[in-house]
């Protein structure tokens, strides 16, 4: 009787003899392999020890100074049909990818150690989990996927019920950047990457199982594998509404995971419960309900700006059993990044601190810590069928024209505000400032497959029976004429999050305008809140003539997906941007 191990079995001698390692080791996620690990690489250099006084259990890594970040343009979708893959994936026909991966993959293990990572993405009891197998030849990845995947021996077990897993084969390579590949093979359930060591390139449970093979897997089987994160609002009486949100990067999304709500609230008794600050699979319950999962079981948090006035939240998760990756060290060996106080001597590449060299912390430098080693953890992580997503909230950095909240009409009015969401870049990231990129449900880096097939996917949810969310879309970054941010943001945006529940709750009647409904006079709870009426006004303009040409806009980037475009949603575009004409 072949047990359903044959399969994976088979496939761990096949990539073996393609790689020729010198041992293979099955990874049981114990603590016992994860302390041998640790002393691996504490010889090997791998891994620096930071102060075991200030911050027992953690350790420092650095990546090599090209390899620091997600390679977009080295990442492929490798569907049979090129236009599957649609324009916001790089296409590389299947055959094609698979033939230069097993020429770089032929022999690459030579002298070193296989790793065999059984993992299990989500509760390991859920039905809404799934389960997966990385192959990888670098021990930092198998620590890393222990802190952020279900790892081990239960994984193994339940790959043996169910027989169906992700295949996930990663090796370092020589971190050359010019051989760096990240491929995904959704009709095949596979992943290959090579030449990084990077988190979402290395990873393999994260952005290229939970979210571009998910994301694939999810349109066949009628569920949602979002970029969003999971948080629970607890009012003073008890009740828990957990909201799902998504944000491009440089929102905030681990600080609104792990939000500290202004003293008055917490002095009334509302509580923050954090889920998840990443990725949401979210499908339809028996209730007609969305009920959603945190597929991870850690955060791979940005360090930089994560201080005690940002996120205390977060401070106090990775101040143990935390691997630090790029960031600088003070004189006493303690993990140090721009927005902490002190000073580095260290930068991420080891030199000694130079300002002249740039930032001290790499800006995309990250820690790794387990979800339950956060004050606000919310038990309800763990589960099995989830929590019942009250609303979902998409949201973008805009210093102009768009409101601090406003709520969409219906679903279909909600996955246009989801599709048109988008930043406004900031020097930082790219030089030009102002230049607006629009990134739909912030899946532009994640979605597996066409944009356009991914919209008419969320359209589809809007069916009889359906209890769905109610979708707002928010914007902490509005600017006044001074050029200072209108919104206090941080703990205040509990406020917002109050409103949006007390329309779930039908407690708040909320005001139309042509681009949603916004809160009426008095509705937004601003008490202990200094915010002058006349920037309240601000924070909630409507500027007819500037949403006009917003919405032309919008229709022009909904074209790009045509052909597969859903005639509804470009229709819901014409439906606003005549009702904005309308005197
Ligand atoms: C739950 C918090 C969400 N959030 C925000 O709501 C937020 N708002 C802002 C803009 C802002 C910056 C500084 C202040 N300072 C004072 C003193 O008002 C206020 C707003 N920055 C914000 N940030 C940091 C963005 C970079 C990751 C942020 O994370
Ligand atoms: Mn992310």
């Amino acid at each position: 009787m072949a047990s359903k191990l044959d399969s994976l079995e088979q496939w761990v001698k096949d990539v073996a003899a393609m790689t020729r390692p010198a041992t293979i080791h099955w990874c049981d996620g114990s603590d016992t392999e994860y302390r041998s690990l640790v002393q691996q690489m504490l010889q090997s250099g791998d891994l620096i020890e930071l102060n075991q006084q200030t911050h027992p259990g953690c350790y420092l890594h650095r990546s090599s100074p090209s390899d620091v970040a997600r390679v977009e343009h080295l990442t492929f979708v490798c569907t049979k049909d090129e236009a599957d893959a649609g324009p916001n994936n790089h296409w590389m026909a299947p055959a094609d990818a698979h033939t230069k991966m097993d020429a770089l993959f032929n022999g690459c293990m030579e002298g070193r150690t296989m790793y065999v990572i059984p993992y299990c993405m989500g509760p390991i009891d859920s039905p809404l989990s799934r389960c997966g197998v990385e192959i990888t030849d670098s021990p930092y990845v198998v620590a890393n996927m222990r802190t952020m995947t279900r790892m081990g021996a239960a994984a193994l077990a339940r790959i043996e019920r169910e027989g169906s897993f992700v295949k996930g084969l990663h090796s370092t390579g020589e971190l050359d950047p010019e051989r760096r590949f990240i491929m995904h093979f959704p009709e095949e359930l596979s992943i290959q990457s090579y030449g990084s060591g990077y988190g979402g390139n290395a990873l393999l449970g994260k952005k290229c199982h939970a979210l571009r093979i998910a994301s694939y897997q999810a349109r066949t089987e009628g569920w949602l594998a979002e970029h969003m994160l999971i948080v629970g609002i607890e009012n003073p009486q008890g009740q828990t509404h957990y909201i799902a949100a998504a944000f491009p990067s440089a929102c905030g999304k681990t600080n609104l995971a792990m939000l500290i709500p202004p003293e008055g609230y917490r002095k009334d008794g509302w509580r923050v419960w954090t889920v998840g600050d990443d990725i949401c699979w979210m499908r339809p319950g028996a209730d007609g309900r969305l009920y959603a999962i945190n597929p991870e079981a850690g955060f791979f948090g940005v360090a930089p700006g994560t201080s005690d006035s940002s996120n205390p939240n977060a401070l106090t998760t990775i101040a143990h059993d935390t691997i630090f990756t790029n960031v600088a060290v003070t004189a006493d060996n303690q993990p140090w990044w721009e927005g902490l106080p002190g000073t580095p001597i260290t930068d991420w590449q080891g030199r000694p601190y130079d300002p002249a060299n740039g930032p001290a912390a790499h800006p995309n430098s990250r820690f790794t810590v387990s979800a339950k080693q956060c004050p606000t953890w919310s038990a309800k992580a763990e589960d099995a069928q989830g929590v019942p997503i009250s609303a979902i909230v998409f949201g973008g950095r805009r210093p102009s024209l768009v409101p601090l909240v406003m709520e969409a009409r219906d679903w279909t009015h909600g996955v246009l505000l989801g599709a048109a969401m988008g930043s406004e870049t900031t020097a930082a990231a790219t030089g030009a400032v102002g230049v607006l990129r629009r990134d739909s449900m912030a899946m532009k880096p994640f979605c597996g497959y066409h944009y356009g097939d991914y919209f008419t996917h969320w359209l589809s949810f809007d069916k009889p029976g359906a209890k769905l969310p109610k979708i707002f879309h928010v914007n902490w970054f509005r600017k006044g004429k001074d050029g200072k941010f209108l919104w206090p943001g941080f703990g205040e945006n509990l406020r917002v999050l109050e409103w949006m529940i007390a329309r779930v709750e039908g407690k708040a009647r909320g005001t139309e305008t042509p681009i949603g409904m916004l809160p009426a006079n008095g509705e937004l709870k601003l008490d202990g809140l200094d915010l002058p009426r006349e920037t309240l006004v601000e924070l909630l303009d409507v500027d007819n003539a500037g949403w006009q040409a917003e919405l032309h806009a919008i229709g022009e980037y909904l074209d790009t997906f045509s052909p597969r475009l859903p005639a509804r949603l470009r229709q819901e575009q014409q439906r606003v941007a005549h009702a904005l004409e309308i005197p």
